[in-house]
């Protein structure tokens, strides 16, 4: 299978904008909802259904924020940490459809026994691709919580705080027990040893997997996501 370095990803990326024409809002919605049909795969709703959204500034956070809301739809009940706030219409947005679907925000980065108490998974949307190491100090505490925690973790396109290409590192060694690629899965998730790896994101366009050379599974019928 092919793997995408931080460059081709981002490249891959700038291609679907600004060559193919789509918006953020549209790729963002394809590629949150898929997270939200590969979770709903993994962790039942009956068993897992209190989940912790934690989001970052930048568009893995808007995956997540996606996600949120589409698993306030399938049944679970999801709360929102969302830190840093990018002030940018298309996060605002996000944001008050979330708030319009009572999908609680919590303010303050909560301790791990407190996250152990209230949730059965957590989805980390903290950082995508773009991520550079070291983790900057605003979100020491929740990779902490992240590096502790015993419950679940599925982790939105990368494992937060894991360099993109090298994988996990001293600082932050979480192992998620989902991993969803999108669009195609970065050298990093090479050394990914969870349960369940998905490939999500069903927007590429032949052409620019012939470019690429996305050597990828072909996803089933009309499924959003398609297990690796
Ligand atoms: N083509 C696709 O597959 C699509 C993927 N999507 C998702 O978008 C992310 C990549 O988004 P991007 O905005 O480029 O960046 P990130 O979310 O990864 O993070 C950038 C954000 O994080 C801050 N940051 C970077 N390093 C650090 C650090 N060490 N400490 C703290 N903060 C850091 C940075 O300043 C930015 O604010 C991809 O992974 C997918 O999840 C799209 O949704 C759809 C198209
Ligand atoms: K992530």
């Amino acid at each position: 299978m092919k793997y995408l370095n931080q460059m081709e990803a981002t490249n891959v990326d700038v291609e679907l904008f600004n060559v193919y024409k789509f918006s953020v809002d549209q790729l963002m919605e394809l590629a949150g909802l898929s997270c939200s049909h590969a979770v709903a795969k993994c962790f039942d709703v009956c068993k897992h259904s209190r989940v912790l959204v934690c989001c970052g500034p930048g568009n893995n956070g808007g995956d997540g924020l996606v996600c949120a809301r589409h698993l306030s739809l399938m049944g679970y009940k999801p709360h929102i940490y969302y830190p840093k706030r990018t002030p940018n219409v298309l996060y605002e947005n996000l944001m008050h459809q979330c708030k319009s679907m009572n999908i609680p925000l919590i303010e303050k980065c909560p301790e791990e026994k407190e996250v152990a108490n209230c949730f059965d998974l957590i989805i980390d949307a903290l950082f995508g691709f773009s991520f550079k190491p070291p983790v900057r100090s605003d979100f020491i505490p929740i990779i902490d919580v992240l590096q502790k925690t015993k419950i679940p973790i599925a982790s939105v396109d990368i494992p937060s705080g894991w360099h993109v290409e090298n994988g996990k590192s001293t600082d932050c060694d979480f192992e998620p027990t989902l991993l969803i690629s999108l669009t195609a899965p970065k050298h990093c998730a090479k050394f990914f040893k969870g349960t369940y790896h998905y490939l999500g994101g069903r927007f590429v366009p032949p052409s620019l997997k012939e470019k690429y050379q996305l050597d990828l599974p072909d996803y089933p019928g009309t499924e959003t996501c398609v297990k690796l």
